[in-house]
């Protein structure tokens, strides 16, 4: 068995984990963590085959290093995320009766018009932040009003998904500021997931009505998986986007020749970038995969970012290239788990950079870019711009 004392939650490593991520491939298929006492995988193949067999890489122990059989959740389990089959079907159906393609396509005009909106203000001003006022500007504006939040008490969903993201970590200091900061979301989040206060029509509301066969408690959390997963992944994704075409400005001239490229564009970001960097399962059996006997009853941590940089699967795995082929990719996960709200996502990231490409001819760092540290996102906390 393979062993590495990679510690992947420590801020030097979170701040920049491409060159693990090549140890973890080169070591193996499957490798232990010492540090956490856990088992890894960081190529393709295997993780999807870990995503696409949840029967032995169940999602029920938690997603996170703490397994719930041995330890209290932080929050009561989600029905959908860390739930296995059958309860997790059933959740799932609810859902995606709600956000299907057809309603997620009815989001466009509205998307379009804020995206409008929000790409002249910027170019007006020529100097920004694209975290604060960009990427997190238009998923907090857009979301919310989808899911029929009211229009105070929206800054409590970044510090609550902050403790979403960071609680699938060690209990590290990420961990136990998240929750600190995250009190009162917690509270307003619990509020905001049942039906009183959710506007009737929004998808909210909706979840609601469609979930009539489960308790009024488990409809709330239904629409927590929402609130939980909705925001921070997207703000990171768009955040992620701005940074590669800063840096890559060839790439950002083929998006202003065809801004019909964005939604492949987005693909691409979410492939290089993985917003989502990580998170575990845990074995039901005992199995051989990659080379290594894992026992029943192991946290295994897929490593996502790097399965989307295995050369073994990508040619120029590490190259920034918009017209690739990008689909495939394990950024929205795979199988039963996959993300439900992808298309929403997707939907964000093709408008607003489809609008950000027709007004903006250059893309400038005006400032060091600082990484968001956390122990499942990837992302940054700013990154000062000057677009002309
Ligand atoms: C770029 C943005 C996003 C990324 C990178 C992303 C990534 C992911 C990934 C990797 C999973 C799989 C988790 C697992 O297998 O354990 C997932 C699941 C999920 N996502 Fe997303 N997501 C994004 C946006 C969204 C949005 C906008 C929503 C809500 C509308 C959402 C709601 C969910 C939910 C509820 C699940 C759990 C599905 C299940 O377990 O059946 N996500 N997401
Ligand atoms: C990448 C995933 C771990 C994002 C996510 C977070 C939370 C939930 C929930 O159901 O609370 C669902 C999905």
């Amino acid at each position: 068995m393979i062993t590495l004392d990679d510690d992947p939650f420590a801020d030097e490593t979170l701040a920049d984990p491409l060159p693990m991520h090549r140890r973890l491939r080169d070591a193996g298929a499957v490798v232990r963590l010492g540090r956490y006492d856990v088992w890894a995988m960081a190529r393709a193949a295997e993780v999807a085959q870990a995503l696409n067999d949840p029967d032995t890489f169940c999602s029920s122990a938690g997603v996170g290093l703490s397994d719930f059989r041995k330890e209290t959740p932080w929050r009561p389990p989600s029905l959908l995320l860390e739930a296995d089959e059958p309860e997790h079907a059933l959740a799932r159906h609810t859902v995606t009766s709600v956000l299907t393609p057809k309603v997620v396509k009815t989001y466009r005009d509205t998307f379009a018009r804020e995206a409008e909106t929000l790409v002249a203000s910027l170019l007006a001003r020529g100097e920004f932040d694209a975290v604060a006022d960009f990427a997190e500007a238009f998923p907090l504006k857009v979301f919310p009003d989808a899911v029929g939040l009211p229009a105070e008490g929206r800054e409590h969903l970044l510090p609550y998904g902050a403790l979403v993201f960071n609680g699938f970590g060690p209990r590290n200091h990420l961990f136990t500021e998240a929750m600190e900061r995250g009190a009162a979301a917690r509270e307003w989040i619990a509020e905001h997931c049942r039906a009183e206060n959710l506007a009737p029509g929004g998808l909210g509301a909706r979840i609601h009505e469609a979930a009539a066969d489960f308790s009024e408690e488990e409809r709330a959390l239904l629409v927590r998986s929402f609130l939980s997963a909705g925001v921070d992944t997207t703000v990171h994704a768009l955040g992620n986007a701005v940074l590669c075409f800063a840096e890559h400005p060839d790439q950002w001239a083929a998006l202003r020749e065809a801004p019909d490229r964005s939604r492949a564009a987005f693909e691409e970001v979410v492939r290089f970038t993985s917003p989502v960097q990580t998170f575990f399962r845990t074995t039901t059996r005992d199995v051989e995969i990659g080379g290594a006997a894992i026992p029943a009853g192991e946290k295994v941590l897929l490593f996502l970012a790097a399965a989307n940089r295995d050369p073994r699967r990508w040619p120029d795995p590490d190259t920034f290239d918009i017209t690739r082929r990008a689909n495939g990719h394990v950024g929205f996960g795979a199988g039963v788990h996959a993300c439900v709200g992808q298309m929403f996502a997707r939907l964000e990231g093709e408008v607003l950079l489809a609008e950000l490409a027709r007004r903006v001819t250059t893309i400038e760092l005006a400032g060091e870019p600082r990484p968001q540290l956390s122990n499942t996102l990837r992302g940054l906390a700013s990154l000062p711009v000057r677009v002309r």
